[in-house]
């Protein structure tokens, strides 16, 4: 497992700060395959899975479902036919938060298991 990925999420309050460009640039290495984007002004972490069948692309979705419910933290998912498209920010601060960037470390754990 990943360093990132066994930090602990933070309970995220409305007013807490989005994350800076130094910690960007300081987590954004844990999580390689991962794209920064900007959608309606927020920056969100966002990864492509490719799987054989949709069944198998279900049933990750399942696992990100589960993970986010254990952390109280949740993801937007796009489920397709062999692909799943899993979006990660903060909805409270409208941005991304330290937890934005642990979810997506633990969300890369649920594939190399
Ligand atoms: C009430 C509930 O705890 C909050 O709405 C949580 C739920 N999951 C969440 N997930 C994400 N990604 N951002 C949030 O701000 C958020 N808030």
């Amino acid at each position: 497992m990943s360093e990132l990925a066994h930090q602990q999420c933070i309970a995220c309050r409305r007013d807490a700060p989005r994350v800076s460009v130094e910690e960007i640039n300081e987590l954004k290495p844990a999580i390689p395959e991962w794209q920064l984007v900007e959608r309606h002004g927020i920056q969100q972490l966002e990864r492509l899975y490719t799987f054989s069948d949709f069944r198998q692309a279900l049933e990750f979705t399942c696992r990100v479902g589960e993970l986010a419910e254990q952390a109280g933290h949740h993801p937007a998912l796009l489920t397709e036919w062999g692909r799943v498209t899993v979006t990660w920010w903060t909805h409270k601060i409208h941005g991304l938060h330290r937890n934005d960037f642990i979810m997506a470390a633990r969300t890369d754990e649920l594939i190399e298991r």
